[in-house]
């Protein structure tokens, strides 16, 4: 699992190991170089490197000008462009004192003009405006030469190597909203532990590989504000079938999905649901899709009886007023027995009205724009565009809202309870943007909720985040099944590497079919 700490939770954890007297930055600055050189040795060499340091006036700057001293050690020309007038004082002195060339940009009146100078003369930038420290969006004069470089690096035929010091200065650090400019990076270190915002979109896309340097800082007590989880944790949650284990014992799966006009949901929600592994599959709908999903999996089971969980409304259009009567009823019912639910697409519409409340557990898996419907038909008025620029704010809201955990659909999934850490899933490809890839991900997810239901339906508390581990853990195995259909290799949210496969077309059933093919490389 990879756990990212708000800044007030590493300060916390910062504080007895400064106050003990441990050289934090020392360290800090000195794992910096270390990468520094590494991306300048991935580009011809470190010795007689030029290296520019974007420095603010904090200690994120710190680090940087301490990275210099090393840098210089190492044969490289070092220059530290000062956006602040109160930059760190012993990180500056000993900047100077080990040769690193010092310009104080602000006093010349053409900040952006001597830093973009001095920029093209350099090999690597290290990005050291602001850190954890930072309140808001880069202010002036440091946003417009961010917006500058930014211009100026992607017109390079040979681009310099950016490396960002603990987070691409200006993004959200806990929320990773983008709301001014922002240097993106090719790699960030980030000190002690990872941030919410190198995690979460949109600001993952900015941070590059991330580094995280172990400052040792008691992070124990403290809990993660996001994660995301890797094929190691998706391993040890799977639900593995045992000598004592029969059908019913695996987990049955209610799917009340697809209607007259939309039979194909049902088909691919029960195809993700079995390639998941689980019991038995029951599901229940009108006669078109029902004969098509008897057609396409005859292990599909269509005559009512119990279950341990429900996926309800994928391929259900709003207006279909009786089988929403029944999508309600099922609701109800599952709330009532307190089995796990999942609420996609038609089946969101039901938490348009606050009588239907989820007093169960419950999943709902919209995309940001039937989460903006959601949001506004609860009286938060909110765009598409909206969450797409703070899915992880929006997510939030609704599970409080709600009470649901929100699974938020898109290139990077975003998972967010009431209460507890925030999952960011960044596993699938573009290619998964296909129609239908939804609905196998509801089956994935209400096929291991079924596994875990009869624990869920009986938990007096202690499985309060359960549910959205499994959702996070089905994001991971629906994306991993997707870029195993397409054929291509693991990516960090942002610029597509140039040298990777390309990968090709894939449609929903080829994701569910190669759910086998992913958990066969997940499950050890
Ligand atoms: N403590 C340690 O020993 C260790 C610390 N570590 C490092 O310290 C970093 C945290 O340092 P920090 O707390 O000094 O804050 P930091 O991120 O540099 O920002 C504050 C500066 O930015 C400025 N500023 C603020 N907002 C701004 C804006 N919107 N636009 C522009 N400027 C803005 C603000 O100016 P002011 O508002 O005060 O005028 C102030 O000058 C952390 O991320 C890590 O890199 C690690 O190495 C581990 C050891
Ligand atoms: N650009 C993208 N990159 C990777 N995955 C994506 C991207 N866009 C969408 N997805 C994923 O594709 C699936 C699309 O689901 P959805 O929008 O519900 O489609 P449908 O309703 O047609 O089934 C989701 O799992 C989503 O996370
Ligand atoms: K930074």
């Amino acid at each position: 699992m990879i756990r990212a700490h708000s800044a007030a939770t590493v300060r916390a954890a910062e504080e007895p190991l400064l106050a003990a007297g441990e050289p934090l930055m020392a360290r800090a600055a000195f794992a910096l170089a270390t990468h520094v050189a590494g991306e300048l040795r991935a580009r011809g060499g470190v010795s007689g490197s030029v290296v520019l340091l974007l420095v603010g006036g904090g200690n994120n700057g710190g680090d940087a000008l301490y990275a210099g001293t090393h840098l210089v050690r190492r044969g490289c020309q070092v220059h530290a462009a000062l956006l602040t007038e109160r930059a760190h004082e012993s990180g500056l002195a000993a900047a100077r004192s080990a040769g690193v060339r010092v310009h104080e940009v602000l006093g010349s009146g053409d900040a952006v003009g001597e830093t973009l100078a001095l920029a093209r003369r350099s090999d690597a930038w290290v990005d050291a405006l602001t850190g954890i420290g930072a309140r808001g969006p880069l202010r002036e004069p440091a946003g417009s030469v961010v917006d500058a470089l930014t211009a100026e690096r992607s017109a390079w035929p040979a681009e310099p190597a950016v490396v960002a010091v603990d987070v691409p200065s200006g993004i959200g650090v806990d929320d990773g909203t983008v709301e001014g400019p922002v240097l993106p990076a090719d790699r960030t270190v980030t000190m002690g532990t990872a941030k919410p915002g190198l995690l979460l979109p949109p600001a993952a896309a900015l941070a590059g590989h991330v580094e995280v340097f172990d400052l040792d800082l008691a992070l124990a007590e403290h809990p993660p504000a996001a994660c995301s989880l890797t094929g190691a944790d998706v391993s040890d949650l799977w639900p593995l079938p045992g000598p004592e284990d029969h059908k019913y014992t695996r987990g049955v799966l209610g799917l009340a999905t697809g209607s007259q006009t939309y039979p194909g949901a049902a088909a691919l929600a029960a195809a993700g649901a079995l390639r998941t592994g689980l019991g038995m599959v029951r599901y229940t709908g009108p006669e078109v899709p029902t004969d098509l999903v008897r057609h396409r999996h005859p292990e599909v089971v269509t005559v009512p009886g119990r279950v341990q969980s429900w996926v309800l409304g994928s391929g259900v259009a709003p207006d279909d007023a009786a089988r929403m009567a029944e999508l309600a009823e099922y609701l109800a019912d599952a709330s009532a027995r307190g089995l796990p639910v999942v609420l996609d697409a038609g089946a969101l519409t039901l938490l348009h009205d606050d009588d239907n409340d989820l007093t169960g557990p419950a999943v709902l898996t919209p995309h940001a724009g039937e989460l903006a419907e959601l949001l506004t038909a609860r009286g938060e008025q909110t765009g598409r565009d909206d969450v797409t620029a703070a899915p992880a704010r929006h997510a939030r809201l609704a599970a409080e809202i709600t009470g649901g955990t929100i699974l938020l659909k898109g290139s990077t999934t975003v998972v967010a309870a009431p209460e507890g850490p925030l999952y960011a899933q960044h596993d699938a490809t573009p290619w998964l943007a296909t129609a239908g890839a939804g609905d196998v991900l509801a089956g994935v997810l209400g096929a291991l909720l079924a596994a875990y239901g009869d624990a869920l339906a009986a938990d007096d508390g202690t499985l309060t985040g359960l549910p959205a581990t499994i959702a996070a853990a089905a994001a991971l195995v629906h994306g991993r099944a997707a870029r195993s259909a397409a054929g291509v290799s693991p990516t960090r949210p942002g610029r597509p590497d140039p040298a990777a496969p390309r990968g090709v077309p894939i449609t929903a059933t080829d994701v569910a079919d190669a759910l086998p093919r992913a958990l066969r490389t997940i499950l050890r």
